[in-house]
């Protein structure tokens, strides 16, 4: 199918200039495959003149067998007063042997003068001889004309006359950028209105997020005629970022009903945003529409009742559209639907008197500073117990922890543990590292008898914050625990002022959770 909209990701080029990042050729290869599955048109792969990085990834994409992109690599016109025959920056593009060439020159007669201290004759010849020698030698030429924008403010005839340059010299597409990003959705769309008027070439946007409209101009272009977009996965781009393609692509399939990629490509996006995080060793962003895991999180009492009644109150997609999922997040923020939601997920009855002493349980913990909305597992450990059926897998008696220092022997630490399972009453004790350590032992050793599967259940984090900092070591703290097991993880929550009690609370809650959940998949 030929799209409406071509979608160019640069990623690797664009993308990597984000602070913070810094691929290995393997990163870059792998990232190569998961973009061309998920079906963009166009991967900019990097500048080959660049680094050695970057010209061995151009040598090395060649055997990847690519099904759908297109690679492109990417790199500047020609130095002043240089033929194409003699510029190493024009060889090295050529050498990499890529079936799309991008090309970047200069729109704005600020950068022609200050920036690349020539003239505007020899710019617009450098632009038209570069075009032209790609051309001659068989490429597809994608011609970004940088800081076409600020240019076209400045002296818009001559940013016309750089585009012409490249228009007659064969570009395939002329792609403006807002390469500051500073430029308005309304300048955009008058910019692109006027341009399609003067040049016949398809035209291109490149966007950047420094005014906080990258993926609104990038929409806007499309709206006043742009066929060809660009984007990084995530926004990652030079200073605050790119537009964001997690967002445009989304936007332009399923809000202005473009055709850009099959639905089941779509599906794909929340994965691949995820994945290319991953290898950019940076946190997924949660907040991120479409593909973050808040972006279908409903919180608010309101909206998560609503929700149960029609999924259109409170959300612009089906979440699953994009490979995403809905969630609803519990807090003293919610009403009854919360509950409801999570217990029909749970196959559990969480109506009526039990939702209202739930809600009053988990508001007043809230005030005295458990927060439940990333401790899931002690959300669903208190569903379980407000069942009338309910048996614990273990209760508490006692515990004991010590923890000495004893000269020449340096920090000892023993706990006590005593717990009901069923009719049994079992009484251990063990040492630890620490006093959480040796709790978490001396609990384990004491179920372990009766629950041998627990063995593989282990502490992923352990995280501890203090809520009211002015009463200092009288504070009260929280501790949030992540467990996991296998490819399962979940996290659980305790709060009080005494340290021990709080990750008492936190990691009894994990090893119940654990056991409700120990035959599920
Ligand atoms: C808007 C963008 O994102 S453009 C891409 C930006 N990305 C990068 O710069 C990452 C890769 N860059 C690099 O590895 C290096 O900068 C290189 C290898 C390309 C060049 O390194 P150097 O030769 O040391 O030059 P340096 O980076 O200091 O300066 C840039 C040069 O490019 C020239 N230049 C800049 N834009 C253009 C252009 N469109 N056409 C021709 N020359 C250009 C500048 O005039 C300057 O040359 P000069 O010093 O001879 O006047
Ligand atoms: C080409 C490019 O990256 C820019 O103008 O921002």
């Amino acid at each position: 199918m030929t799209p409406d909209v071509f979608i160019y990701d640069t990623t690797l080029r664009d993308g990597s200039q984000r602070e913070g990042i810094s691929y290995s050729v393997e990163d870059k290869l792998k990232l190569a495959q998961q973009l061309d599955a998920f079906g963009v048109h166009y991967i900019e792969g990097g500048w080959p003149g660049s680094n050695p990085k970057d010209a061995a990834f151009f040598e090395r994409v060649k055997s990847l067998g690519l099904k759908h992109a297109k690679i492109a690599a990417f790199g500047s016109t020609l130095r002043k007063n240089t033929e194409p025959q003699d510029d190493t920056n024009l060889q090295t593009l050529l050498a990499a042997g890529t079936p799309v060439i991008t090309l970047f020159g200069k729109s704005w007669d600020l950068q022609v003068t200050d920036v690349l201290v020539t003239t505007l004759e020899e710019n617009l010849a450098m632009i038209q001889k570069s075009v032209a020698f790609m051309k001659a030698h068989g490429r597809e030429v994608v011609y970004d004309a940088e800081h076409f924008f600020d240019g076209y403010r400045a002296n818009p005839g001559y940013a016309l006359a750089t585009l012409r340059a490249a228009a007659e010299a064969g570009a395939d597409v002329l792609v403006l950028c807002d390469t500051n990003g500073g430029t308005l959705p309304w300048e955009i769309e008058d910019a692109i209105r006027a341009v399609r008027a003067e040049l016949s070439t398809p035209i291109g946007i490149h966007t950047h997020e420094d005014s906080g409209c990258a993926v609104a101009n990038a929409l806007a272009a499309v709206r006043a005629g742009a066929v060809h977009v660009q984007g990084t996965i995530n926004g990652y781009g030079e200073r605050v970022g790119n537009a964001n393609l997690c967002s445009i692509i989304p936007d332009l399939q399923l809000r202005m009903g473009k055709s850009v990629l099959p639905p089941a490509n779509l599906a794909r996006l929340t994965e691949l945003s995820r994945y290319v995080a991953e290898v950019a060793n940076l946190p997924p962003e949660k907040h991120l529409p479409y593909v973050g895991s808040s972006a279908f999180a409903h919180k608010g009492g309101v909206h998560a009742a609503a929700m149960l009644r029609n999924p259109a109150s409170y959300q612009i997609i089906d979440p699953a559209l994009v490979g995403n999922q809905r969630r609803t997040v519990i807090s003293e923020l919610s009403g009854r639907g919360n509950l409801l939601e999570r217990s029909q997920k749970l196959g559990l009855d969480c109506s009526g008197e039990q939702a209202g002493e739930m809600l009053n349980q988990i508001k007043e913990l809230e005030a005295q500073g458990f927060s439940f909305e990333s401790a899931e597992g002690s959300v669903d450990v208190m569903m379980h117990r407000l069942q009338p059926t309910y048996e614990p897998p273990f209760e508490l008696i006692d515990f004991v922890v010590m923890v000495e220092h004893r000269q020449g022997r340096g920090i000892l630490t023993d706990a006590m543990v005593k717990v009901r399972v069923g009719e049994q009453v079992i009484h251990t004790a063990a040492e630890g590292m620490g006093p959480v350590s040796a709790l978490d032992t001396a609990l384990r050793k004491a179920l372990r008898e009766v629950y041998p599967d627990l063995d593989p259940v282990r502490l992923d984090d352990y995280k501890v914050r203090i809520l009211d900092s002015e009463t200092g070591t009288d504070a009260v703290v929280r501790v949030l625990i992540d467990t996991k097991d296998g490819a399962r993880r979940w996290s659980t929550v305790g709060a009080s002022p005494n340290i021990i009690e709080a990750s008492w609370r936190a990691m009894s809650d994990s090893l119940e959770y654990a056991l409700l959940n120990l035959n599920k998949n």
